[in-house]
């Protein structure tokens, strides 16, 4: 009955009246469909929408988590909130388990001997509903890099534009709602005219009032104003970064709210929720399909084309591992029959930290979210105007190349060989709270009624390269996280440099600021052993993990798929998420993972037609 449901739907295209039910997988029923989707995340519902538009494939997405706006209230959906939201993990304030994995990576030596919780977003959307919404491109020489690193020009900037374009919808600023020096500038260009994707990207109608002073900061330290913004492969200088933020109703624009709403309109894919996949199987080495449970309950999904893994960072190599595709000893010293041995699965997770220093400052910040007064014409603006704090995403950053001069000759040669001239060393956020050794504005501010503000700075260079490995062979077990933070001599090198930056930023931003810096103080921490000190006890994560199933060409024995995203060594398989970008590119990813999607649903495509 179910399928007739399906076929007389899709027959009839818009005519018929939409059911919304028919948009979701049957639980606990074994199923086949041409496509198989494991995760309904970034990249999963961008490859998942694309897949299914094409009216051609049954396609099927499955998801662990659920609805964010039901598993997690307003709190995955109001841009302002993200900060706030169980990021500053400890035991008293968990992480949102029903939108969150809760992992916790394992003690980093290079940050203490600390275990960090890691957010990975469990829900529809993935992380995207769990991010804060920056959103931007790396630069040209960063796709070069990929496209040389996979012999394929097809990943050069121009070549991606495309699909950078297609994924999403650009809306200008609001700038009668923002203040008068919240100017913002961009390059219109970047964007799409005429076919512009799902995902909504503009500028919260609301600018956060440190973020303005954010120029004088930054020309203290020689930097001027970005010319084009950041979406146009040139991460360079001072501005404001948009976010994905729906100008409408100033909501977040996720995956979920963005692809998967559009397809479940217009398609016939179909949706598993609650859905945990624990095996790809596999007939010899060509993948027939996936395992998976809801309630404990298992049941499976047959592909008749491709499963396509789109399960992020740790849990893409994981089930890979799970499944027999990995480290041949690893595998076996976990009693997993080998069905590939593929030694880069897990390996080459690229990664940065960052971390900063505070003030006491003059204008309000989330800090001010404590007065109750403030909170509620905080909520009356969010809801009546779609304006103020609440409407707020990402804010003000920059980039910066430092002087070669001021660099150790062994960083200079480490940097020039492993990065493009035109990737930045450091990008700098200016942060709207208090942002300490805890990431959550929530969770770590004094409340002493006082508003604070943090600079904060991340590595973009980073030559520490982490892993993630089994626990168990029990799917249900997490991933061993080790990213290996500044185990590369480098990075610290580097960090140091940039935190010192940091504090000349916050001197070109005296009009601002409350007595001396708050936060470490400089009594407290001004030699370079201090600061190195500071920066591996205080270093937060920025999320960013990639490269743990990293594109390469066939004969780089690490790399785990070609440049189609096809696992090495085994049929009718992909792997299509950050995982499989070579490298962490610089500045925020997920414009670079929704772009990585569509480029590679084409390939499904095209592959498809003359397999
Ligand atoms: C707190 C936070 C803030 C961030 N801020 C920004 C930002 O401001 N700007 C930016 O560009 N980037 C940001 N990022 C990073 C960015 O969001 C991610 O790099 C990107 O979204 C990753 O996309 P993905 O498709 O690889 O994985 P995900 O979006 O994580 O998707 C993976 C999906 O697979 C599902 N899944 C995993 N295993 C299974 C299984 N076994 N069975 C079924 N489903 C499974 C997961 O539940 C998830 O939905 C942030 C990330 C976090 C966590």
């Amino acid at each position: 009955l179910d399928n007739f449901l399906l076929a007389e739907a899709n027959e009839n295209g818009s005519g018929y009246q939409p059911l919304w039910s028919n948009s979701f997988g049957v639980p606990f029923v074994n199923a086949t469909y041409d496509y198989v989707i494991v995760g309904g995340g970034t990249a999963g519902l961008a490859v998942a929408w694309k897949l299914a538009l094409s009216g051609k494939y049954d396609v099927a997405v499955v998801e662990a988590g659920g609805f964010y706006e039901q598993d997690n209230g307003n709190g995955s959906v109001i841009p302002g909130l993200a900060p706030l939201q169980g990021l500053g993990w400890d035991s008293n304030h968990p992480a949102p388990l029903l939108i969150d994995w809760g992992f916790v990576t394992e003690p980093q030596k290079g940050l203490d001997d600390r275990s960090l919780f890691y957010a990975r977003g469990k829900t529809l959307g993935g992380c995207s509903a769990r991010a804060h919404g920056a959103f931007m491109r790396g630069t040209k020489g960063t796709y070069q890099k990929w496209a040389d690193e996979v012999n394929d020009p097809s990943y050069e900037f121009d070549q991606l534009l495309p699909y950078f374009k297609n994924s999403s919808t650009l809306t200008p600023p609001n700038h009668s709602k923002r203040f008068p020096n919240g100017t913002v500038v961009y390059d219109e260009t970047a964007y799409a005219t005429k076919t512009p994707g799902p995902l909504q990207i503009s500028w919260p109608n609301w600018a956060i009032p440190l973020g303005t002073w954010g120029s004088s900061g930054f020309e203290n330290i020689g930097l001027s104003t970005s010319k084009t913004g950041f979406s146009s492969g040139v991460l360079e200088g001072h501005g404001w970064i948009p976010g994905t933020i729906n100008p409408v109703d100033s909501h977040r624009s996720s995956s979920q709210s963005s692809f998967l709403k559009e397809a479940m309109l217009k398609t016939s894919l179909k949706v598993y929720t609650r859905a945990f996949a624990t095996k790809i199987l596999f007939n010899q080495t060509t993948a027939t399909g996936i395992e998976l449970r809801t309630e404990g309950v298992s049941y499976s999904l047959s592909a008749r084309k491709e499963v396509i893994l789109s399960a992020g960072v740790f849990q893409s190599p994981h089930l890979l591992m799970l499944s027999g595709v990995g480290p041949k000893e690893h595998l076996q010293s976990h009693g997993i029959p080998v069905v590939h041995d593929r030694p880069g699965v897990g390996q080459n997770l690229h990664d940065k930290t960052y971390v900063g220093t505070g003030f006491r400052v003059n204008v309000e910040t989330s800090s001010s979210l404590d007065s109750p007064e403030y909170a509620a014409e905080a909520a009356h603006d969010f809801l009546y105007n779609q304006t103020g704090p609440l409407t707020n995403g990402p804010a003000y950053v920059a980039f910066e190349r430092l002087p070669t001069s001021s660099l150790s000759p062994t960083a200079q040669a480490a940097l020039q060989g492993n990065f493009s001239s035109d990737w930045p060393h450091i990008e700098y956020l200016i942060e709207n709270g208090f942002s300490g050794n805890n990431s959550d504005y929530a969770t770590s501010d004094p409340k002493d009624g006082y508003n604070y503000g943090t600079i904060s700075a991340a590595i973009s260079t980073t030559l520490s390269r982490g892993n993630v490995s089994l626990r168990s062979n029990d799917p249900l077990q997490p991933p061993v996280i080790n990213p290996n933070y500044y185990s590369n001599p480098i990075d610290m090198e580097l960090a140091i440099a940039a935190f010192k930056r940091v504090r000349k930023i916050w001197a070109g931003m005296a009009n601002v600021t409350i007595g001396p810096e708050h936060y470490p103080g400089t009594a407290a921490v001004s030699t370079d052993g201090e600061i190195e000190q500071y920066i591996r006890q205080n270093s937060i994560m920025i999320w960013h993990a990639s490269a743990t199933c990293k594109m390469g060409s066939a004969n780089d024995s690490m790399a785990v798929v070609d440049s189609k995203a096809r696992v090495f060594g085994v049929e009718r398989l992909r792997v299509v998420d950050i995982s499989a970008i070579p490298f962490l590119p610089p500045g925020h990813p997920q414009g670079t993972v929704y772009a990585l999607a569509l480029k590679i649903a084409d390939d499904v495509l095209r592959d498809a037609e003359s397999p």
